[in-house]
């Protein structure tokens, strides 16, 4: 069935720039773009419905490229003894940190855990996301990662959203396996990788490359059990040290290293040699008051597409707005604008894998995209907070968010 939208103007992101067509007329047949152009020249359509956008910016729809949107319990508490003086130490020690969300994650159910991500998710899709990267990381066992990855599944299933599944398993060492990494890593890679695999759950594998987590080497090898199953891999990589992770991913040809605050310009030549996209995390890097600035300037010189996520997690990235990473990702970063959205459209996408069919107003592509009430897509990243008035489109279908 046609449709054709009309009275508006429209950010395409191709290219990765506004590629801008004002007074535009888009034309989507089932769920594909099926012609996009000035509105003068609108072909004749037999279309079902013609919709007036009310001369209405139109953006692709946004892509949330890096969260960890399925989690137990919350972290709020520990949020305020920080702010009271107590040291993360002391938390760690009193059991705070990764290690209570995992405990919270172990012990809820999968609906449980479905129910409080919906609620999660909800907010990204009012905020006009339409494709989101859910990962999973805080059940560090085969049991609940398999839950966490079903759950990640079930939102795919249940909402208006495009949902790409991570296995991020090496997130951080289970308790079970205190002191002995070197034998989780081989639960990972031999047994939850594989048997996840299996069962349809993995879409793209992903580590945490740090001190505090995992070294290169143990890294690597879960980047080889991902590539004996034809999985592409994803980095959590010099976000509060360089240990040159990013450039074992883009040996590893990831889809994305994130992160990278201490990224140097080695890591930046070996990411742009891949083809490697760089996914920088203001929410984590505002959360954490963080000082070190990633290298914007060598990630422009050499040409290293950038996508922008909220990093939704419980502990360094609370988040609920994509949007609002626009603002920081200007503001703290000093992106431009049109940077920051092709950071949320065509090169997030990029990061999922998903460049062919997402990301962009383009012939063939999905038909998801965002109407907004703006006056011109820098507001996207001008406006702090609050909510922009808009019309979701997903797969050419309008979307009464308010009713989900
Ligand atoms: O604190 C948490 O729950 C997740 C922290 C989060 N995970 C990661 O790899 N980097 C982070 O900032
Ligand atoms: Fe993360």
């Amino acid at each position: 069935m046609r449709q054709v939208w009309r009275h508006c103007h429209a950010a395409t992101m191709a290219g990765g720039t506004y590629s801008m067509i004002e007074n535009a007329a888009i034309v989507t047949r089932a769920y594909r773009i099926e012609w996009i152009g000035p509105d003068s020249e609108l072909p004749a359509v037999d279309a079902a419905h013609v919709h007036d956008l009310g001369g209405a910016w139109v953006t692709p729809g946004l892509v949330d490229c890096h969260t960890h949107l399925v989690f137990g319990g919350d972290r709020s508490r520990e949020f305020e003894q920080r702010l009271l003086g107590v040291d993360y130490a002391t938390i760690a020690a009193q059991g705070g940190g990764i290690a209570s969300t995992v405990r919270a994650t172990r012990a809820a159910t999968e609906d449980e855990l479905y129910a409080s991500a919906h609620r999660r998710a909800l907010h990204l899709l009012r905020d006009g996301v339409t494709t989101l990267e859910v990962k999973s990381g805080y059940g560090l066992d085969l049991e609940n990662e398999r839950k966490m990855l079903r759950v990640a599944r079930r939102l795919g299933q249940t909402l208006p959203l495009t949902v790409r599944a991570t296995c991020l398993a090496a997130h951080a060492l289970p308790p079970e396996f205190k002191g002995r990494p070197n034998e989780y890593i081989d639960d990972v890679a031999l047994t939850m990788l594989p048997d996840l695999a299996a069962e349809g759950l993995i879409d793209a594998v992903d580590a945490f490359c740090e001190h505090l987590a995992f070294t290169p080497e143990q890294v690597e090898r879960v980047f080889r059990a991902a590539a004996r199953l034809n999985l592409p891999v994803k980095l959590h990589a010099e976000q509060l040290s360089s240990l040159h992770g990013a450039s074992l991913a883009a040996r590893y040809g990831a889809l994305s290293a994130d992160h990278l605050e201490y990224l140097t310009e080695s890591d930046v030549l070996a990411m742009a040699e891949a083809g490697t996209v760089a996914v920088l995390l203001p929410g984590a890097f505002y959360a954490l008051r963080e000082t070190q600035l990633p290298p914007l300037h060598l990630l422009r010189q050499h040409g290293v597409p950038i996508a922008i996520s909220t990093d939704l997690n419980p502990g360094t990235s609370p988040v609920l707005s994509l949007r609002l990473m626009l603002s920081m990702a200007c503001t703290l970063f000093r992106m431009t604008p049109e940077e920051a959205l092709a950071g949320v459209t065509v090169n997030g996408a990029r990061a999922l894998g998903l460049s062919r069919t997402h990301g962009a107003l383009e012939v063939g592509k999905v038909a998801d995209f965002v109407a907004w009430d703006i006056t011109h897509p820098a507001e996207l990243a001008y406006w702090v907070g609050g909510d922009v008035p808009k019309r979701v489109i997903r797969h050419g279908a309008l979307i009464d968010v308010s009713a989900l």
